[in-house]
């Protein structure tokens, strides 16, 4: 674990207990590392192990098998006080919300308040939620904007009534985000931060309000106001935005990337809200226990325009290229390797990141350089197509860093795709293709 880790998964296994049986296993060899400051989502079907592995990873369940280390801590080793001083560090946003019935929504926030936060650092968390104001009705006054012009990606959605309703919806919350700013600003809610947050989502007037009061999605926002009111080193969410409309569920969004962004917290969320998806840095899949992919957003994009740019993947539509890109890893060299061996057998298909590398053939001296491909170009397709020996030989010229792809998923994908393998046959022919 590095200092950049919130959390460290190692070979985590879980197993419930069964009247009269064999206990059950529930999580299967899980490995995963959360860095400082990521956003990281997590999907799967219902009952793939989502809840076990994050309640683990807060600390409220024991861990059996594994290792798990959490804020710089490894949770298997802790005595109860221990783990308690780690949950402390942790915002929950559960769907069982877990709130007091007998206090105030504003108690229930301030329940989460660390009793040791300073006056001055309470303060910085008032400026802090006027900033997140600030971003919140940007991107409202944007949406609205949009509308109102008739582009952007709603007005291709929306038709005719829908627009319209759509656009008088649009007017009201962003007026009512201007009410709230201006409530903010106002001494007493600067002053008390449960309440600025409270009305931060929207519930300035039901900040009195006990939960049985309360909707399901109001409920969920004093839950949301509470995890962040001790600015956590660590998020837990558990389907945060399930009981939201769309406009609340993107305040919320927002002022979760807000936060990650501003205070460096690391957060992991469970949801199938896939509007929610855009804020993710990366992408965790879980099936029946395991997790069978943990997608860099990022570079997910990056691989997907050197994708577009390659003659051979141009049919590719833009999911297909997204799976493409999905079975990609990187892989990294140093200068002088050498990454694949004329002659050899071929098994994967590479996109180069960074650098430069030097093609070969029928030798290795100077006079047997035959190209120097750089960020952006490919190699080794050939093989792979054709089931023969590579080529030629490629070599890194300075530190390469390559996103490779399997033998199995290269051909899968050009057997999905015909119009793509004939494209591959074409580029074959030509002479610009190596390996
Ligand atoms: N306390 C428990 N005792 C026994 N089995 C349990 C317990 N909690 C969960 N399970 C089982 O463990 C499996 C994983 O459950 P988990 O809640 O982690 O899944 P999930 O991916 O979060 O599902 P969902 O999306 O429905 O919330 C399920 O088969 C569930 O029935």
């Amino acid at each position: 674990m590095t200092t950049d880790d919130s959390v460290q998964v190692r070979d985590v296994d879980h197993y419930f207990p069964r009247a009269g049986d064999e206990p059950i296993k529930i999580l299967h060899g899980n490995n995963l590392t959360l860095k400082r400051g990521e956003i990281v989502i997590m999907v799967g079907r219902a009952g793939a192990g989502k809840t076990t592995l994050l309640t683990l990873i807060g600390a409220l369940r024991r861990v059996q098998h594994g290792k798990l280390e959490v804020l710089g801590r490894e949770l298997g080793a802790m005595n109860n006080r221990q783990l308690v001083e780690v949950r402390r560090r942790i915002g929950f946003i559960f769907q069982r919300h877990n709130l007091f019935e007998s206090l105030t929504a504003r108690r229930n926030v301030a329940l989460g308040q660390d009793s040791s936060a300073t006056g001055l650092a309470a303060r910085s968390q008032l400026d802090e939620i006027l900033h997140w104001d600030g971003t919140i009705r940007a991107l409202f006054e944007k949406r609205l904007a949009d509308l109102e012009q008739g582009h952007g990606p709603e007005v291709e959605r929306l038709r005719g009534k829908k627009l319209d309703a759509k656009r008088a919806g649009l007017r009201a919350f962003v007026a009512d985000r201007a009410r709230i700013q201006g409530l903010l600003k106002e001494e007493p809610f600067k002053n008390d931060l449960p309440r600025s947050l409270l009305a931060l989502l929207g519930l300035h007037e039901r900040c009195d309000n006990k939960p049985n009061a309360l909707s399901g999605g109001q409920r969920q926002r004093v839950a949301i106001a509470r995890a962040l009111v001790n600015r956590p080193d660590l998020i837990l969410a558990d389907e945060p935005t399930a009981s939201l409309d769309e406009e609340n569920g993107r305040v919320v969004a927002t002022i979760l990337k807000e936060h990650a962004k501003t205070n460096g917290c690391t957060i992991m969320l469970v949801t199938h809200d896939p509007q929610i998806l855009d804020i993710a840095d990366r992408i965790v899949t879980m099936e029946a226990g395991r997790i069978i992919s943990d997608i860099d957003i990022k570079q997910a994009i990056e691989i997907c325009e050197f994708l577009k740019q390659c003659n051979v993947f141009a049919n590719l539509t833009p999911e297909e290229l997204r799976e493409v890109a999905d079975k990609m890893i990187r892989e990294s060299y140093p200068a002088g390797a050498r990454v694949i061996g004329q002659g050899e057998r071929g098994d994967k298909f590479f996109l180069i990141k960074e650098g430069e590398v030097e093609v070969f053939v029928d030798g290795e001296s100077p006079a047997h350089r035959v190209r120097v491909l750089g960020k952006g170009d490919f190699f080794g397709e050939m093989a792979l197509l054709l089931d023969q020996p590579r080529s030629a030989t490629v070599k890194a010229v300075g530190p390469v860093e390559l996103y490779a792809l399997g033998k199995e998923d290269f051909n899968a994908a050009t057997e999905a795709s015909p119009p793509f393998k004939e494209q591959v046959r074409r580029v074959y022919q030509s002479p610009s293709a190596f390996g």
